[in-house]
């Protein structure tokens, strides 16, 4: 089983894949003032998930990535928080919604696969998504670095969500895997293309068969790379644990169970020292 996957054919139109990153890079051009007025920090201080700007600095020795990004909540949809949805360029919501709602069917098919894959009725893992789920959107831009060598766009991490539905720039690499202590390229594809990319949400609910693999996001110094990130997660309120279909006598549960909004805090707090917070987890 391989832990990403890249899907062609999966029948979302270049045309959409073009309208969201044009749309992404247009609001990452907007001046710095426009872009503020999305800022995740609230009366200069506070700091939340949602919104324009960086990862909350929580230590004075955390190392800080060499990226712009725009975090949204898409799902549930009655919780969008509007004002935080940029309204340049004008198309922006309209693509946003549109976009996530194709990415939404590429999720489910690909839940689907993976539950045969498991030999587990083909919706189980789909059930798992009640319509109270998690959906957050991020727009990552990372602007030429001068000192490539130095700064990464993104740390190592895994995703901490179920799956990650990754739209890539299509002319600028930087996107790294781990495998066996080594970094491989994910390279530029020419055209569009999205990477499939398993989070530890889904590690977890797996049993640990399905793995969240640990990647990042190198910078370089001539061109600035664009990515667009579509994380679906569990309902915040319920538990995650694996799911009781993974579980025989021979394969007992590997990880504790544990609220799924307590688990996003403890990724919060393990991310910013650069840990996984599955590993926090193992029974
Ligand atoms: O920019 C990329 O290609 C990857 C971004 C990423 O890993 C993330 O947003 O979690
Ligand atoms: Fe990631």
């Amino acid at each position: 089983i391989t832990p990403c996957d890249q899907v062609s054919n999966h029948g979302m139109e270049t045309s959409l894949m073009d309208s969201v990153m044009t749309a992404s890079r247009d609001f990452f051009r907007l001046p710095l003032e426009e872009k503020r007025k999305y800022s995740n920090i609230i009366g200069g201080k506070h700091f939340q998930m949602e919104g324009y700007g960086t990862d909350q600095v929580k230590t004075q020795d955390q190392r800080l990535d060499w990226s712009d990004r725009l975090h949204l909540k898409v799902e549930p949809e009655d919780e969008r928080n509007l004002a935080l949805w940029p309204i340049h360029p004008k198309s922006f919501r309209d693509d946003l919604h549109e976009y996530t709602l194709r990415s939404k069917r590429i999720k489910d098919d690909i839940l689907r696969a993976m539950a045969k894959l498991l030999e587990l009725d083909e919706d189980c893992l789909v059930n798992q998504f009640s319509d109270r789920a998690l959906t957050y959107a991020r727009f990552n831009y990372y602007p030429p670095c001068p000192r490539p060598d130095l700064v990464l766009g993104i740390k190592p991490h895994s995703d901490v969500y179920a799956l990650t539905v990754l739209l890539m720039d299509k002319d600028v690499a930087g996107l790294q895997f781990l495998r066996d202590g080594t970094w491989y390229n994910v390279p530029a594809a020419s055209n569009y293309t999205l990477l499939i990319n398993v989070g530890v949400t889904m590690e977890i609910m797996t049993n640990g068969i399905f793995k969240g693999p640990v990647h990042r996001v190198v910078t370089n110094s001539e061109k600035e790379r664009m990515s667009v990130a579509v994380f679906y997660g569990l309902d915040p309120e319920r538990e995650i644990g694996p799911i009781a279909q993974m579980l025989t006598e021979d394969q007992p549960a590997r990880y504790r169970k544990m609220k799924v909004k307590d688990f996003l805090v403890a990724h919060l707090e393990h991310f910013s020292r650069g840990e996984r917070v599955v590993d926090s987890l193992r029974i």
